[in-house]
């Protein structure tokens, strides 16, 4: 699915939280928001899944502009794991994840052998099969996220939208969710702080002070001069031979000026 958002803003009290956003995410791939806090990513997310009433700009998906969908046909296109997601304490890992199925049920079309097999398949691939009946006010902040991100993934949509998916997750599952997201035949905007991580990402849109600075592939978009203006640090390439890659090794300005 193809995201099109043309000039898009948000303000708060008339103070403008982001301005002039005008993005274009072709379909399948995984584009990289990237930010320092306060940047305007999650208002950013939460504006292209509808969560926030815009004052200014479109959001179209694939040319369709999002007002004219229904929350039911938003939702069978969108699935969005926010940052510090909550749910009800009263429910398990199974219900969480059920819920994922409610865009594609009706009176009609009840949840059945195919929903469920969908549940299974979904904790299966983010590790979570083994404590489908744990109950969610039990469950770690990592094992809290890996049904957050089931549950989007149960919804089985075109445009999977994602604010910080690593937080909270060990070394192990932020690699297994990153290789996931990769292996996904879907659209994915997704918000992240490790810019190694982000590395990995098919292009990369630069956050700063509620404007896009630049999109683009990831060497053209995290040069010296802009991890230094943005995001007040200097890197040094480091060289892994085992897969060729460039990886960053951070140092604070701060640090280098004493
Ligand atoms: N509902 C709101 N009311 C007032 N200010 C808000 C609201 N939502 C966001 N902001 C402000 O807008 C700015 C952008 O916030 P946002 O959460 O989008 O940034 P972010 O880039 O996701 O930050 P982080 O990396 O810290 O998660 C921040 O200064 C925040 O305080």
């Amino acid at each position: 699915m193809r995201l099109t958002t043309q000039d898009v803003g948000w303000n708060r009290s008339s103070k403008p939280i982001i301005e002039g956003i005008t993005l274009d995410v072709q379909p399948g791939e995984t584009l990289g928001l990237i930010g320092p806090n306060g940047s305007g990513k999650s208002t950013l997310l939460r504006l292209m899944a509808g969560l926030l009433r815009r004052p200014r700009g479109q959001v179209f998906l694939d040319g369709q502009p999002t007002e004219t969908l229904s929350r039911r046909e938003m939702a069978q296109r969108i699935a969005f794991v926010e940052q510090l997601a909550e749910t009800s304490e009263a429910l398990t890992v199974r219900d969480v994840v059920e819920l994922g199925r409610t865009p594609w049920l009706s009176a009609l079309s009840p949840f059945g052998p195919q929903d469920e097999a969908i549940v299974n398949e979904v904790l299966d691939a983010v590790g979570m099969a083994q404590m489908i009946d744990h109950s969610w006010d039990t469950l770690s902040g990592g094992e809290r996220q890996r049904v957050h991100i089931a549950r989007a993934l149960a919804q089985r949509p075109q445009l999977l939208l994602l604010d910080e998916p690593t937080n909270h997750l060990d070394i192990h599952y932020q690699l297994s969710l990153l290789r996931l997201v990769s292996t996904l035949d879907v659209t994915v905007v997704m918000a992240l702080h490790d810019l190694n991580q982000a590395m990995t990402c098919d292009r990369l849109a630069v956050m700063d002070n509620g404007r896009l600075i630049i999109c683009g592939a990831p060497a053209d978009v995290l040069t010296p001069e802009r991890l230094a203006s943005v995001f007040r640090v200097r890197a040094t390439p480091l060289h892994d031979p085992t897969d060729n890659s460039t990886i960053l090794r951070f140092h604070s300005i701060e640090d280098e000026l004493i």
